[in-house]
Parts: structure tokens; C-alpha cells; sequence
């Protein structure tokens, strides 16, 4: 394919000073930038960190520091250069002068990542949108190549005045009618969440930032246990894969888009938005890179981010009782036994898979720590409605009457709404 061969170099141009803290923090954000270029199909085959004494107006990097990149680009063939960093209109034209290939920042990038992740009609919507007015922004001939090649939003015509005249008309419609179309679709939401709920497993998401091993988990977890694709997966998206529990209980794992290191503030509204299935799940698996030097502020952020979507009422109230958290990538810090497990966590590898055995168990008590106890009184003759209890709950009591069956059952809250949903309609 096309896209999977185009050659791409990663450059972090870097502010601050060179102490040695400073220097560790950079390569791991050098590393992040290298992951999110390699997530869309390029091939890295140069990366750099090019400390700056002063931002230049007209090309971001010293003059010194562009020649030996142009050199560079020729050497390898590169055909984008990912700047990590924020780029002006004019810088971005002129270095693709000067280097003589395309050349994206780090919004740019993000943003195509979020275009391909987006799962949901509101997540597609809002990186539109995000990505019309970033194009706004710039009105001029930016990335066009990249776009036209997979398939994205590359409309945007030549870098004449008339035209770029016309295409900030083109982009200012498009803009109204996306913002119409997301209003429509949040009134429609709640109509969306109600058929999601009959989704008849129990959801469990994964969260994390970017390169903490979300997708390395999921497929170690789904690898091993994945129940028969029945007609219902297929609908589902492929981040959303059904396993087995030890328990013999089934649920719905659900990856989400990573986490990014200063994420640009215009870009907050599309990544919450494909953020959404975190508001389905009645487990959030916070999967953290324990050996990554901000560790710990990342986790702050997660957490931050879950809580601005408590409160602006995506999710519910008491996301914190969902959680558990993931500890990962013990095995490049001494192994499990050398990490403390923080309280209400699991230290794992997702790589050799130590503390797999242990994570899957502690999904399975905190799903039947969740469960509530509920009584219900069934006509007979609603089997359907009972093998549904047996199948998705326990079945604590049970007696049968002339024409009514009574159950004592625990279900989880999220299945007792699903419950609730099913003898509604058939009352209907
Ligand atoms: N040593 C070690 N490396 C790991 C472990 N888990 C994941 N990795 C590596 O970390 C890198 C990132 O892993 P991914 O699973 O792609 O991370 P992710 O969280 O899905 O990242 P995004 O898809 O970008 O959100 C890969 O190179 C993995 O091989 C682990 O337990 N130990």
C-alpha cells in the first residue's frame, strides 16, 4: 500500500535546558511523537531532538539546524517531516521550501490520528470539525498530499488568492453544516446510549496514554480468550473484541485512543469525543506505562480528563469505583514483585504476560462487587426473560408460582438497565 511506504522523519525541537532530567523527558516525548507517526502507516526512518535557543518567525529552527535536515531528507528519502511542535502557516510553507518535502506539526498529526480512530457519528463529526478549522487557520496549500493519499478531506484547492479565497467560503460552510449535524446528533444521543445498553455483556474500556500498552494488552487479553464471533461482533467495531473471564463470564473489552502529552487545546472537544465508550463501560481499565518518566502526572491527567467528563455529565458520578488501574511495563523495572501495587491496581507486563492470570480475576470481582441485589415477580411462560437473568446474573432464589415466578437475582447495575429496557418493551 501507498501510505504504509511513505518515509517520515520525527524532529522535536526542544526549549528547555539540557539538564539531565530534561534530557530523559525529551527523548520519551521524542518516543511518543515516533509512536503516533508509526500509528498512521509511516515508516520512521530518521528521528531527532534539536534544542532551540529562540524560536525563529520565519522557519521555527536555526538556519544551521534546516541544512542539515535538508540534507538528511535527501539522504533518506523522507518524504514528511513531522515537526513536534506547533507550526505557523508561514513556517510550515517555508521549511517545505527549504526541505523540499511535505511537512505537518504536531496538531496536524494528532488530528489524522483521531480521524482514524473516531468510532462514533459525534467523534467523526467533532474531528471534522477540529480539522476544518485548523485548515482555516492556515489558508494555504499545507497538507493536502497527506490527505489525498489516505483518503481524507483533501479538497482544498490551488494557493492562489481567489482560490484560497474561495476554499475559506468552502471550509466556512462546511463549518455551519457540521456544527448543525453535531447539534442533531447530540439530541439523539440519549436514543443511541439506550440501543448501546442491550449490548448483553458487561463493557469493560481501556484508557491510557499513548504508548502505555493499551493495544499490546488487548490483544494479549483477546488473543488468548476470544469467544466465538457471533452475529452481534460483527457489528461491532474491531476495538471491540469479546473474551471470556476464569468465572466463565463474558465481557466486552473496548479499546480507546491514547492519551497525548499536551494535547493542543483546540483539539480537547475531538478527543473526548472518541472518548465516549468510556461512558458505556462498567469497568475502566486505566492502563499506565509505569516506567515512563512522568508516570505520575500522566496518571493526574487521565484522571483529570475522566473527571471533566463526570462533570460535564458524559459519565456517571462514580466513574473512581469503575476503575482499576493497570500497572504495565513491569517487566523494565525489576518485575512484579519489585513494583509496589498501588491500592486498587494490578502490576502487569503485558509483553510477557506476567500478572495477566491476576487482572483478568480482578475484572471478575469487581464486576460482582458491582452487582446489586433485585427482585422481580415474572409471569410464566416469559422464559425468554428468566434465561436472560440466568445467562448475565446470579440467581439467588427462585420460586415458582401458579402463574407467577418470583427470582431473586444479583445483576450488575448496567444489566439490570438492560433488564429493565427488555420487560418495558414487552409490556408495551
Ligand atoms: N517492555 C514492555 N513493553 C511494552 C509492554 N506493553 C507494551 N509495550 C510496548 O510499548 C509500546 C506501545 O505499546 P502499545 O500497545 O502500542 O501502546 P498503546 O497504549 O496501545 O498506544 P496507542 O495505540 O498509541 O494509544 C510498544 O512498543 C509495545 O511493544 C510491556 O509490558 N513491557
Amino acid at each position: 500500500m501507498e501510505q504504509s511506504a511513505t518515509r517520515a522523519a520525527v524532529i522535536l525541537p526542544w526549549e528547555r535546558p539540557d539538564r539531565q532530567d530534561e534530557v530523559r523527558a525529551a527523548e520519551a516525548r521524542l518516543e511518543e511523537a515516533v509512536g503516533l507517526a508509526a500509528s498512521i502507516g509511516l515508516v520512521i526512518v530518521r528521528k531527532a531532538i534539536l534544542l532551540l535557543r529562540a524560536r525563529r518567525p520565519a522557519t521555527l529552527l536555526g538556519s544551521g539546524q534546516v541544512d542539515s535536515l535538508r540534507a538528511a531528507v535527501q539522504e533518506d528519502r523522507v518524504a514528511v517531516v513531522i515537526i513536534d511542535s506547533r507550526l505557523t502557516p508561514v513556517q510550515q510553507r517555508n521549511l517545505e521550501r527549504a526541505l523540499g518535502c511535505k511537512v505537518i506539526d504536531r496538531t496536524a498529526l494528532i488530528l489524522d490520528i483521531f480521524g482514524e480512530r473516531a468510532a462514533t457519528k459525534e467523534g467523526t463529526l467533532q474531528v471534522e470539525l477540529a480539522h476544518l478549522e485548523y485548515q482555516r487557520s492556515r489558508l494555504v496549500r499545507t497538507w493536502t498530499h497527506l490527505e489525498r493519499q489516505r483518503g481524507g478531506f483533501g479538497f482544498l484547492g490551488g494557493p492562489g488568492e481567489t482560490q484560497i479565497e474561495a476554499d475559506r467560503r468552502m471550509i466556512g460552510d462546511r463549518i455551519v453544516r457540521l456544527k448543525r449535524e453535531l447539534e442533531q446528533v447530540r439530541r439523539t444521543r440519549g436514543l443511541h446510549r439506550a440501543a448501546r445498553r442491550r449490548v448483553p455483556f458487561p463493557v469493560v474500556a481501556l484508557v491510557g496514554y499513548t504508548n502505555a500498552g493499551k493495544s499490546t494488552l488487548f490483544n494479549a487479553l483477546t488473543g488468548a480468550a476470544v469467544f466465538a464471533q457471533d452475529q452481534l461482533f460483527a457489528t461491532l467495531d474491531p476495538t471491540m473484541r469479546g473474551i471470556r473471564l476464569p468465572s466463565g463470564r463474558r465481557i466486552i473489552l473496548s479499546d480507546t485512543v491514547g492519551f497525548i502529552s499536551d494535547l493542543p487545546t483546540e483539539l480537547v472537544a475531538a478527543f473526548r469525543a472518541t472518548l465516549e465508550e468510556v461512558a458505556e463501560a462498567d469497568i475502566i481499565l486505566h492502563v499506565r506505562d509505569i516506567s515512563h518518566p512522568d508516570s505520575t502526572a500522566q496518571r493526574t491527567d487521565v484522571e483529570d480528563v475522566l473527571e471533566g467528563m463526570a462533570r460535564s455529565g458524559t459519565l456517571e458520578e462514580d466513574w473512581r469505583s469503575r476503575v482499576i488501574e493497570v500497572q504495565n511495563k513491569a517487566d523494565l523495572i525489576g518485575g512484579r514483585e519489585a513494583v509496589h501495587a498501588r491500592k486498587g491496581s494490578v502490576v502487569i507486563s503485558a509483553i510477557t504476560g506476567e500478572g495477566l492470570p491476576e487482572l483478568l480475576s480482578a475484572i471478575d470481582a469487581r464486576l460482582t462487587e458491582a452487582m446489586e441485589t433485585v427482585h422481580y415477580t415474572l409471569p410464566v411462560g416469559e422464559g425468554a426473560l428468566l434465561a436472560w437473568l440466568y445467562a448475565h446474573g446470579e440467581i439467588t432464589e427462585r420460586r415458582d408460582g401458579e402463574t407467577e415466578i418470583e427470582v431473586t437475582a444479583r445483576l450488575l447495575p448496567a444489566d439490570r438497565a438492560r433488564f429493565d429496557l427488555q420487560t418495558a418493551e414487552r409490556g408495551r
